[in-house]
């Protein structure tokens, strides 16, 4: 079983959506059975993005509202998904909510996770190959409101239930060929790095474009979680991250 996450750019239209559908597939067949986390369609001037969806509400001062907006975007991308997967001959099923089992503090914008309960994802894989869950979201554990998880949040919910379901590999689609040497949208001489630990990948992190979340690569370094991060476009090895 594997972890797959997707990113705002991954799911930005339906030909890059069809990429994400053969990489899920090739994981069907690789690994059995795989768990698909997705973030909102596109990048800011995008119709469900993050950035697009929060200047509905351009002086938003109720955060519980903020957050419930800001998850809407990775609901929309999951059940499109989802439903795109069903009509490529692929069953896929969705779970979302308390479902997905992702549970936090009140600590809106930047929530704290408290609990991961995996019951309806270990569920869900008796029937299915594939799920899809929308990232970056959580349940308040006091209010059962949605709450998110800081921006860049898909990356840790992917590492997240990598850790708690005991995944081979956490595996990252972005449109870069991997971790480089620098941001090659600023460094055009920039190189791809093969390999490296969880250490050297904190040192690449760098504000504001993050190949990863921080959040999710000091979850991933405490607990071990192999990640690798590749791209959605290339037939390239990416980068593994190891120990
Ligand atoms: N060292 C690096 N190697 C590769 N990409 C980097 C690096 N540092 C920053 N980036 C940036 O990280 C971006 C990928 O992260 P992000 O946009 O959050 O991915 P996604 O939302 O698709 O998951 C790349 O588009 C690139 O601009
Ligand atoms: N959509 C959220 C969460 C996220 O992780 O997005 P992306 O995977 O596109 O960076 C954000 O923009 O912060």
């Amino acid at each position: 079983m594997i972890v797959q996450k997707y990113g705002g750019v991954a799911m930005q239209n339906y030909t890059s959506r069809q990429r994400v559908i053969a990489h899920i597939q090739k994981a069907i067949n690789d690994h059995q059975k795989v768990l698909v986390v997705v973030s909102a369609m596109g990048r800011r001037g995008s119709h469900y993005a993050t950035d697009t969806l929060l200047e509905l509400m351009p002086n938003a001062n109720n955060r519980v509202e903020a957050d419930l907006l800001s998850a809407c975007g990775e609901l929309i991308s999951s059940s499109v998904l989802s439903s795109e997967l069903n009509n490529e001959g692929i069953p896929a099923t969705i779970l979302y909510g308390k479902k997905a089992g992702i549970f936090t503090n009140d600590d809106y914008g930047n929530a704290e996770i408290l609990q991961v309960d995996t019951f309806h994802l270990l569920e869900g894989f008796k029937d299915h190959s594939c799920i899809v869950v929308p990232g970056f979201q959580g349940i308040s554990e006091y209010t059962s409101n949605f709450t998110t998880l800081g921006r860049g949040g898909s990356d840790l919910t992917a590492v997240v239930y990598g850790h708690h379901l005991n995944a081979e590999l956490v595996e990252f689609y972005k449109d870069v060929p991997g971790v480089m040497t620098s941001d090659p949208f600023i460094n055009q001489g920039a190189q791809l790095i093969p390999s490296m630990t969880y250490n050297e990948l904190h040192k690449v992190i760098i504000e504001p474009v993050e190949i990863i979340q921080k959040r999710a690569a000091i979850f991933a370094a405490l607990h071990k979680v192999p990640l690798h991060i590749r791209s959605l476009y290339k037939e390239s090895d990416g980068t593994k991250i190891i120990e």
